[in-house]
C-alpha cells in the first residue's frame, strides 16, 4: 500500500525535514509513526497525502507513483485516503453534519448518498445524535471523533492521522485508538502520527521510530 524508496524531504527554507527513507506498509496494516517534535511525523504522512512533495526518492502509494500524479489527478488520488490532523480543523459555523459531509461534496456526490453515508459515518463514531450541533458545543473528544467521520466518510482506503490524540486524556486517547482499530479491523490501512509512546505500546502495532529525518527503527514489518 504505501512504498518508499529512498525518499527525502527538503522544504524551501532548506532543513531536510526526511532523509533516505525506506519503508514498506501492507496493504491492511496499522501502523504508528513516533520520534521527537521535528523527527519528520509529519511531513512523512504530508507526503503521502500529496500536501508536501518530496524532493528525492519514488514513493508508491496504492501502486500509484507520485511523481506521476499531478494537476488534476491529485484530488482523484487524494479520494482513496482520509486525512486527520491534530487540531481537527472543523468548521465552526458549520453543523456537524455538513463539517463530514464536506469530503463527498467536494467529490460532487448525489444528495442521497451525501446523507446516507454521513449518517454512516456519524453513526460509527457514536455521534448520530449530534448531527445537527455545531463544533463549539462539543468535548474535545467528540471534536476529534468528528475529524475521524470526516476522514472516514468517503470510504478511503488508506486512513492517515496526524497526533489524533495530542491534546486528549488518556482515556479519551484510547477510545479513539479503538475507533481507529475498528476501522482496521474491516480493511482500512492506517498510518497514525503519535509521540504517545505509552499509548501505541499498549497498541501492539508496528511502531516506525524517526530520529532527524531518519528511520532509527522499523519496527516488525521490516521493509521487504
Ligand atoms: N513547511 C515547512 N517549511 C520549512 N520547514 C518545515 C516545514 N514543515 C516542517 N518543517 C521542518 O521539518 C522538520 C520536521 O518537521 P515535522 O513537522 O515533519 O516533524 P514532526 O515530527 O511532525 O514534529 P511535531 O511532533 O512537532 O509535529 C522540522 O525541523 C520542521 O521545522
Amino acid at each position: 500500500m504505501i512504498r518508499f524508496s529512498n525518499v527525502s524531504k527538503q522544504y524551501p527554507g532548506g532543513i531536510e525535514a526526511l532523509r533516505q527513507i525506506n519503508l514498506h506498509i501492507e496493504e491492511g496494516a496499522m501502523a504508528f509513526v513516533t520520534g521527537r517534535s521535528g523527527a519528520g511525523k509529519s511531513s512523512l504522512l504530508r507526503l503521502i497525502a500529496l500536501i508536501e512533495r518530496h524532493t528525492r526518492g519514488q514513493i508508491i502509494i496504492n501502486n500509484q507513483n507520485l511523481e506521476r500524479v499531478r494537476g488534476r489527478r491529485v484530488p482523484l488520488f487524494r479520494r482513496n485516503i482520509g486525512f486527520m490532523f491534530q487540531d481537527h480543523r472543523l468548521l465552526h459555523d458549520r453543523t456537524v453534519f455538513d463539517n463530514v459531509s464536506l469530503p463527498l461534496v467536494i467529490a460532487g456526490a448525489r444528495h442521497q448518498d451525501i446523507v446516507k453515508r454521513t449518517h454512516a459515518a456519524l453513526d460509527k463514531v457514536g455521534l448520530l445524535h449530534k448531527e445537527k450541533a455545531y463544533p463549539v458545543a462539543l468535548s474535545g473528544g467528540e471534536q476529534q471523533r468528528v475529524g475521524i467521520a470526516r476522514a472516514v466518510v468517503h470510504r478511503p482506503a488508506l486512513l492517515l492521522a496526524d497526533e489524533p490524540t495530542g491534546n486528549l486524556d488518556p482515556a479519551l486517547s484510547w477510545e479513539i485508538m479503538q475507533l481507529f482499530e475498528q476501522f482496521n479491523q474491516v480493511g482500512v490501512t492506517i498510518l497514525l502520527a503519535s509521540h504517545d509512546l505509552d499509548m501505541i505500546k499498549r497498541m501492539r502495532k508496528r511502531i516506525i521510530t524517526l530520529r532527524m529525518g531518519r528511520i532509527l527503527d522499523q519496527g516488525r514489518d521490516d521493509e521487504k
